[in-house]
C-alpha cells in the first residue's frame, strides 16, 4: 500500500517550501522527495523541502530544521523558512512560546515571534548568529569574478550558507538566470554559491535579485538578504540597518554593532496543506 504524507505549503517574502512534520511522517529519502515534490508540473511545486522534527540535543533546542533545495541538496541553514517554522510551531500549537530554538545544521538559531490578537503570528525575527566573512580562514576566494564577457566584483558572505553579492547599476534588466548559473557553479566555489545581484536604491534600502543555489530564481532569500546587508555595510554603502527588497517582499536587516550577529526581520505566510504519496513506495 502506498504511504501518504500530510505537507503544509507555506512562502516567506515567496520563497515557497513544502512542510514536514517529521514528528508525524517519516520521509527516509528526502534527497528523492525534495525534486519529485518541489517539480511544478508534476509534483506539488516549490523551492524546496523542509522537514521539522526533534532537535539532537533537547536540551539546547526546541526543535529542529533540514532543508533541502529543488535539486535535493541539502543545505545548512534557511532564513525564510525559519521565519515559516516559528508560524508552524505556535499557529498549529505545537508551542506555546514565543521564543524558539531552532536547531540546524548551522548551529541554533533563536526565532522571536511577534504574534498579534494573541493567536496570529504577524512576522518573526532570527537571530541568525555571526556571518564569516571572506577574509576569515574557512574561505579564501577572489572578490573579482567573470562569467561570459561580464566582470562582476562581489563580497562573500557565509550565513551559514554560501552568499556572493554582486552590486550592479542595472538591477531590473541583468540577466540573472544566465549570469547567477554560471556564478553559482564558478570554480572559485567548489560547493557552489548562492548568488545576490543588489542594487541600493535609497538610504540603506536596497533592491536584491536571487539565484539559489540548488533552486534557481526564487523571490526571496533570507540568509542572501542577510549577506546583502553585511556586504553593503562593509562596503559603505548602508548603515547597520537596511530593507531589503525582494521579488517577493522585504526583509529588515540588523548587523548587530554589540554583538556582531545578523538579525533577520520578515513575514511568514500558510498557503495550503494537502496529501501527496511518498516517492519511491
Ligand atoms: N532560501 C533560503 C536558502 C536555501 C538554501 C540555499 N539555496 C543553499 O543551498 O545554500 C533562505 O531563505 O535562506
Amino acid at each position: 500500500m502506498r504511504r501518504t504524507v500530510h505537507f503544509t505549503k507555506m512562502q516567506g517574502a515567496g520563497n515557497d517550501y513544502i512542510y514536514v512534520d517529521t514528528q508525524l511522517y517519516d520521509i527516509p529519502d528526502p534527497e528523492k522527495a525534495a525534486i519529485a515534490w518541489s517539480a511544478y508540473h508534476t509534483g506539488i511545486g516549490s523551492d524546496g523541502l523542509v522537514l521539522i522534527g526533534k532537535p539532537h540535543d533537547g536540551r539546547r533546542a526546541d526543535y529542529s530544521m533540514r532543508i533541502f533545495n529543488a535539486d535535493g541538496s541539502e543545505a545548512m541553514m534557511c532564513g525564510n523558512a525559519s521565519r515559516c517554522i516559528g508560524k508552524y510551531l505556535y499557529e498549529k500549537g505545537l508551542t506555546h512560546k514565543d521564543t524558539i530554538r531552532l536547531e540546524t545544521l548551522s548551529g541554533v538559531k533563536i526565532l522571536k515571534l511577534h504574534i498579534q490578537d494573541g493567536n496570529e503570528v504577524e512576522s518573526v525575527t532570527v537571530d541568525m548568529l555571526k556571518p564569516l566573512l571572506q577574509n576569515q580562514e574557512q574561505f579564501v576566494g577572489p572578490s573579482v569574478l567573470a562569467a561570459d564577457e561580464r566582470i562582476f566584483e562581489g563580497t562573500y558572505v557565509c550565513m551559514g550558507n554560501p552568499h556572493f553579492v554582486t552590486f550592479v547599476d542595472d538591477i531590473d534588466t541583468i540577466d540573472i538566470a544566465h549570469y547567477g548559473k554560471l556564478l553559482e557553479c564558478n570554480e572559485a566555489f567548489p560547493q557552489r554559491c548562492n548568488i545576490e545581484f543588489a542594487q541600493l536604491t535609497d538610504a540603506d534600502t536596497i533592491r536584491t535579485r536571487v539565484w539559489e543555489r540548488g533552486s534557481g530564481i526564487t523571490m526571496a532569500c533570507g540568509t542572501g538578504a542577510c549577506a546583502t546587508a553585511v556586504a553593503a555595510f562593509l562596503t559603505g554603502r548602508a548603515s547597520r540597518k537596511s530593507n531589503i527588497v525582494m521579488d517577493g517582499g522585504t526583509l529588515q536587516i540588523e548587523y548587530s554593532e554589540a554583538d556582531g550577529h545578523v538579525y533577520m526581520t520578515g513575514p511568514a505566510a500558510f498557503a495550503f496543506e494537502g496529501e501527496i504519496p511518498l516517492t519511491g513506495e
